[in-house]
């Protein structure tokens, strides 16, 4: 099913984000979809209790980096999730498909590996009307489905033994 609308949440259901930290890592390659992802993706963390004390950002230059740049501010900083930001556009060549690839599973691998959630906050494109449509555009702002995702896994990372659900 086609994207709908990815900025639409209920905060009701979503855990607060007062007592998380959060870092955000995003590409330079095409500034103008990236940072109005990582717009949208502060805008809600705020909006869900966050504070701009327990936001940390970081740039990489492309997204195929996002990954050891993940893995850098796991190894680094003490935080609850972590927001990778990306917006990967197909070209004449095959380059994109190796790009997604790497980043793709460069993320599984920091989530199995390490006890922070790394959230896939990468659009993946044909055009670059696509990735405007979703980075603020028509569809929504992928960024802030990155944060609600991104507080919901902080949740559960920090979920204590004794619990017996989150109860988003
Ligand atoms: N074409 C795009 C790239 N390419 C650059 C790679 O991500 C990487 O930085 C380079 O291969 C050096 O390792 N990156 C994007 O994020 N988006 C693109 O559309
Ligand atoms: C995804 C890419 O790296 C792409 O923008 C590179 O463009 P091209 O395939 O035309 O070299």
């Amino acid at each position: 099913m086609a994207t709908t609308n990815l900025s639409v949440y209920d905060k009701a259901t979503i855990p607060n984000a007062k007592n998380f930290r959060f870092g955000i890592v995003v590409s330079e390659w095409n500034p103008e979809i990236t940072q109005n992802l990582k717009k949208g993706a502060i805008e809600a963390l705020l909006d869900c209790g966050a504070t701009k004390e327990n936001i940390i950002s970081w740039d990489v230059p492309g997204s195929f980096e996002l990954v050891y740049g993940c893995k850098k501010m796991i190894q680094s900083q003490k935080v609850d999730a972590i927001i990778a930001i990306g917006n990967v556009i197909q070209g004449e060549t095959k380059h994109f498909d190796f790009v997604c690839e790497g980043v793709t599973q460069g993320i599984v691998d920091l989530n199995v590996k390490h006890d922070v959630p790394v959230i896939f906050c990468v659009l993946t494109d044909n055009t670059k009307q696509q990735s405007l449509d979703r980075s603020g555009g028509k569809l929504g702002n992928k960024g802030t489905e990155c944060a609600v995702a991104a507080i919901k896994m902080a949740a559960l990372k920090n979920l204590n033994a004794k619990s017996e659900s989150i109860g988003f």
